[in-house]
């Protein structure tokens, strides 16, 4: 059975740098306690802990790919991982992405049937993410797009960042939306228990992305865009009866904006989900019988997560052989256009 993981992270020791002086900037960004744990060990990591990630996110064939061959993974789907550029000034940001974007190529190139990859863009330079967007797909042919969630507290719902949509959606890009720390306006008491991570906040801030983007007509304007979240859907899935039927009754009394598409049918038309980080049998067997087979990707969330118990939970998973290859390689395939 052909294993392509759909959300592994990496970066480049130049992303990494600049992180590295967002952890000591000003910034009130919740991030912060990631990127110092992960970026800045020097400096006190109160509040997130050190983090050893950084090595294997830079790292590609010393550990990556022997784990790899060790527990039978075929490809990564590589991301550059999160916060992205997000965390710089619109300038940096628009050159790292095209940098990261080249340097992943160059993998590519070197280990095709290994790796494929996602392009990241600017957000806060929408014209030039846009055109980044254009040589992504045409001059790099990359596999489709990623983005943090939010840029500096604004959503997709924001018609500013339309022409990355459109541009997106010309070039039959899937954007994987993928998650970091709730934004200034969303942070509130997410702030203690470590709650502004993977643990809880991630979830609620690519939650919030999915439904400001769903009830905000996104998928009118751009009906053939495909959006993939992570997380087995960051929760959505096991709450799309309730989402669907308040928003309808809000678009009834005009509290929610008139849609052409009900949220569920936005949900199953325009998304998919991969399971990174829930390996869970009975949410994923809910997710595909509630979201369909075709719907489902399976991830590691390398190296965030552990390689050898993603492959344990896919390959132990209580699915037919169909729903195995269609989860396991298949869906992949047809979303991020893989040989
Ligand atoms: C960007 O940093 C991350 C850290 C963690 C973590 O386990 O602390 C997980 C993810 C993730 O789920 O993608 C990302
Ligand atoms: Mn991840």
């Amino acid at each position: 059975m052909r294993l392509i993981a759909t959300e592994e992270a990496w970066s480049i020791p130049e992303v990494a740098a600049e992180l590295q002086q967002v952890s000591r900037s000003p910034s009130q960004s919740l991030d912060k306690l990631l990127v110092k744990g992960i970026y800045d060990a020097e400096v006190d990591t109160s509040g997130y802990g050190k983090m050893n990630f950084l090595e294997g996110l830079l790292d590609v064939e010393e550990r990556r790919l022997p784990q790899m061959d060790e527990h039978g993974v075929d490809m990564q789907l590589l991301t550059l991982t999160a916060p992205g550029v997000q965390m710089f000034d619109a300038d940096t940001a628009t050159d790292l992405a095209a940098l990261s974007n080249d340097r992943m190529a160059e993998i590519i190139r070197k280990h095709p049937t290994r790796f494929v990859g996602l392009g990241s863009f600017a957000p806060h330079s929408p014209k030039r993410a846009a055109k980044e967007v254009e040589r992504v797909m045409t001059e790099l042919k990359l596999n489709g797009l990623v983005v943090n969630s939010h840029t500096n507290g604004d959503y997709f719902d924001d018609y500013r960042f339309w022409p990355i949509l459109e541009a997106a959606e010309a070039h039959d890009a899937c954007i994987y939306i993928h998650p970091r720390s709730p934004s200034d306006t969303l942070k509130g008491p997410l702030q203690d228990y470590a709650m502004d991570s993977a643990m809880w906040g991630y979830g609620v801030e690519v939650g919030t992305h999915m439904l400001r983007m769903m009830a905000g007509g996104v998928f009118d304007r751009f009906p053939k865009l495909k959006i993939c979240v992570g997380h087995m859907g960051e929760m959505v899935p096991f709450f799309i009866w309730r989402i669907n039927f308040m928003n309808s009754r809000a678009q009834k009394v005009g509290r929610a904006p008139k849609t052409q598409r009900s949220m569920e049918e936005y949900f199953k038309d325009n998304f998919v989900f991969t399971t990174s980080g829930v390996e869970d049998h009975l949410a994923l067997r809910y997710a595909i019988d509630r979201m369909g087979v075709e719907n489902v990707l399976w991830s590691i969330d390398y190296p965030y997560q552990p390689i050898k118990e993603a492959v344990e939970f896919i390959q132990t998973a209580p699915l037919s052989e169909a729903e195995m290859h269609a989860v396991c390689h298949g869906n992949a395939e047809r979303v991020f256009h893989i040989p």
